[in-house]
């Protein structure tokens, strides 16, 4: 079972905290075949010019896939030894899956439940959300509760987690 655990990363952080440099450099470094599954949707001009920005930093040696809804589904389609396949990010997902009234604990179930079973490096990349005051409107605190949920069920099968803060890793499991 630890060798089966051995695969999977959850790497937390907030905004602009470097977290997803930190996650790119897990599986860069790791030699594999590099995969990024982006969660995210350009839903504005400002989204587009950050994405094409990230897509022109990964580089040539990276296959990206876009998913914002079946994260599993993808996952289980790329899943491979000798690939590394970078999620980024969660809460990106968890906003998807509350617009389009998804089954949320469903969802988060079924992630968790694949962690020990994957076959590539997996590293999943998500902000941590809940330091803050506790927001004013009811579905900020719906989305805040949702991701506290889903981060503890990823990061209970995950073999390693790690908080980042000021481009500083915290190493907190594994
Ligand atoms: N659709 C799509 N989204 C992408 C692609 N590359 C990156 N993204 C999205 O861009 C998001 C990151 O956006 P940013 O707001 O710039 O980064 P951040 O998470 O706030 O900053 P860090 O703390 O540095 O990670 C990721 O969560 C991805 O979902 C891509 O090729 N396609």
């Amino acid at each position: 079972m630890t060798d089966l655990l051995a695969n999977s990363t959850l790497v937390l952080g907030g905004a602009r905290s470097g977290k997803s440099r930190f996650a790119e450099n897990l599986v860069t470094s790791s030699g594999l075949e590099c995969h990024y599954i982006a969660t995210g949707r350009a839903w504005d001009d400002e989204m587009q010019t950050r994405i094409d920005q990230h897509r022109a930093d990964r580089g040539p040696s990276w296959t990206t896939h876009e998913e914002p809804l079946d994260l599993v589904g993808k996952l289980a389609a790329i899943d491979g030894a000798g690939r590394a396949i970078l999620v980024d990010c969660l809460t990106l997902w968890l906003t998807n899956l509350m617009m389009e009234e998804r089954d949320i604990a469903l969802q988060a179930a079924a992630l968790a439940a694949w962690l020990p079973q994957t076959k590539a490096k997996l590293v999943i990349v998500s902000n941590e959300v809940g330091l803050g005051i506790v927001p004013e409107n009811r579905m900020a605190r719906d989305f805040r509760d949702h991701a506290g949920r889903l981060h503890q069920m990823v990061a209970a099968k995950a073999a390693e987690v790690y908080f980042i803060a000021a481009g500083l890793p915290l190493k907190m499991k594994g």
